[in-house]
């Protein structure tokens, strides 16, 4: 990385930033208080549901801005992280946009953080290369390439690397303002048609979150002197809580908005977290909580009908299945679930889906194509009135199947070396021909956090075993000693695995909760200088 062009990178909008923060601050400070009140009521035995004080938005006849032409076919999205190489790869992939990633997929150390900064303004300059030494292989951009937004961190977590007035900044004001503040006008003449830049916005849990991200993108449109409602963003509906909020989070950014996404893996860590206190909803084995499950197919219906109804996009997930390379029987298998997955969703009325992986993109493609065919979107003509009935109930339901003791034994194994890729700079790895990231992982950590709590008996195997602390330690230990057979001595060595195992072990056995696995996690990987070596802004 060059550090003298970071620096510049970083002085020049060190003042913006300061001021944003200054700005932001404490809305952001009560929303997340807020977020405490409502986990209160829910621990409490109190159920999310839609707010009767905003019935008259919900009811009202009022639509968005309109979809920016330079994104009206967003049929299919590849995601990543905002490494040099993927960064060019996602550009180039043939996917109508590429969603660059400092949540999920990018473990937030400064070197990521700031490196991603770099190689995203030298990609909107359209300058971004990349030399692979090892096989002598030089990356640049093709002609034509993939409409970029950025995803910021959610607004839990803290950028201890800035401080303001003593305190750290707030992660996703940074990302956001950096990217702002170096690509705005560039990207509004290579990539927006004139508008621009575009974001997504993750895991907001009220629409009083979207309007201070409304807020912030007026203040830096007006900074930055261009037109009001030249950014847009998409949402990305991915906790329990938000999804009753829908219509209020599209009207508090209804000028900047460019719809929402069905984060679906957040969106079941969410519903383990908001029931923490119900043990009469507990989830069976992760890999049974699917779309199919009712509560994930009237969400998903639910967003479609709501988008379609104010014009904006209705963004599918992220199947997790990528590429097989040494097994081309499995490998199709896993294109086949791929494929099937998002069948249901154009034909439910997605405008458009995630890919985890280039090699998925021409499936992925081909589906969407087969059934949308020329039309850039399904806005107009897939409008799901028969969900208008769609009950709290439907999006509350308690998810069916059972659990097992290779359910535990999985979670702990994913857990464990997603934790030691994080701590060790990597935000999203291929475990078990599934892709890995935070959201996923945490859903590991919440259901070993539940099954334990509650003492769930694994009634998917025959064995009838209760969950207990003692099993759990035998099974962190014999997972620990799968790992070493298979990485292999040496990197178990190398590798942060005995940490990633002490923090995910403390994580799954706390007597409460912990709202995020990487609040607690950060701490490891952030840089500590000396008291009073800052500079002041
Ligand atoms: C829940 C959510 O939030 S989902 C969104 C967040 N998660 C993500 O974005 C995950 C995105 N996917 C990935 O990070 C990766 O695909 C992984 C980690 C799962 C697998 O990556 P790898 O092990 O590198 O895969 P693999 O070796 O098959 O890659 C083959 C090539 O495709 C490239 N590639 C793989 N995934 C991507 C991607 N998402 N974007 C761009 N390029 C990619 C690799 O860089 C590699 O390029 P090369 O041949 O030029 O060297
Ligand atoms: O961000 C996406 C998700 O599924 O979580
Ligand atoms: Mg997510």
């Amino acid at each position: 990385m060059d550090f003298h062009l970071l620096s510049n990178m970083l002085w020049k909008s060190a003042q913006h930033k300061a001021s944003s923060q200054r700005e932001f601050r404490n809305h952001i400070k009560y929303a997340l208080e807020c977020r405490k009140e409502a986990k209160i009521r829910y621990n409490n035995g109190g159920l999310p549901g839609f707010d009767p004080a905003t019935k008259y938005i919900r009811e009202g006849e009022w639509v968005c801005a309109a979809v920016p032409p330079a994104v009206a076919d967003r049929r299919v999205e590849i995601t990543g992280p905002v490494g040099r190489k993927m960064i060019i790869n996602a550009l180039n992939s043939g996917a109508k946009v590429f969603m660059a990633d400092f949540e999920d997929a990018l473990s937030p150390s400064w070197e990521n953080l700031m490196g991603g900064q770099v190689n995203l303004r030298d990609a909107v300059n359209r300058t971004i290369s990349f030399h692979d030494k090892a096989r002598n292989r030089v990356y640049k951009l093709n002609d034509q390439t993939a409409k970029l937004f950025v995803r910021p961190r959610g607004w839990h977590l803290p950028e201890s690397h800035i401080f303001i007035d003593g305190e750290p900044a707030t992660g996703c004001l940074v990302d956001f303002g950096l990217y702002f503040f170096h690509n705005c006008m560039a990207f509004r003449r290579t990539q927006g048609e004139g508008f621009g830049p575009f974001f997504y916005l993750p895991k907001m849990e009220h629409s009083r979150e979207a309007k201070i991200w409304n807020n912030v993108f007026e203040r830096a449109e007006k900074l930055s002197g261009i037109e009001k409602g030249s950014i847009r963003a998409t949402v990305l509906i991915e906790t329990l809580p938000a999804v009753f909020q829908m219509d209020e989070i599209l009207y508090e950014l209804r000028d900047h908005s460019v719809g929402l996404n069905c984060g679906r893996w957040d969106y079941i860590f969410s519903y383990v977290k908001t029931f923490q206190a119900h043990p009469d909803r507990l989830l069976p084995d992760r890999v049974l909580v699917g779309m199919t499950q009712h509560f994930m197919r009237s969400y998903s219906d639910l967003l479609i009908r709501t988008c379609h109804k104010r014009g904006v996009h209705a963004m599918g997930g992220m199947a997790a299945q990528i590429p097989i390379r040494d097994n081309p029987v499995a490998n199709e298998a896993a294109l086949e679930l791929v494929r099937k997955d998002k069948l249901r969703e154009v034909k439910a009325g997605h405008d458009g889906t995630w890919a985890a992986h280039p090699g998925l993109i021409p499936a992925i493609m081909e589906v969407f194509t087969n059934s949308m065919g020329n039309k850039a979107n399904q806005i107009h003509t897939v409008k799901r009135e028969d969900v208008v009935n769609l009950t709290e109930e439907d999006l509350l339901q308690r998810p069916r199947g059972v659990r097992t003791m290779e359910g535990l034994r999985h979670n702990t194994r994913v857990g464990i070396q997603y934790l030691a890729a994080w701590l060790t700079g990597t935000g999203s790895v291929p475990l078990y021909n599934l892709m890995e990231d935070a959201a996923t992982a945490e859903i590991s950590r919440v259901q070993n956090w539940q099954w334990l709590k509650y003492g769930v008996e694994l009634d998917g195997d025959g064995l009838g075993v209760k969950v207990t602390l003692e099993l759990f330690g035998r099974v962190v230990e014999d997972e620990m000693t799968r790992i070493e057979r298979e990485v292999g001595q040496e990197k178990f060595k190398k590798g942060m695995y005995k940490e990633a195992c002490k923090i995910f072990t403390r994580q799954c056995t706390k007597p409460m909760l912990d709202d995020f696995l990487t609040l607690d996690a950060y701490n490891h990987i952030v840089n500590h200088y000396p008291k009073g070596s800052s500079s002041r802004l």
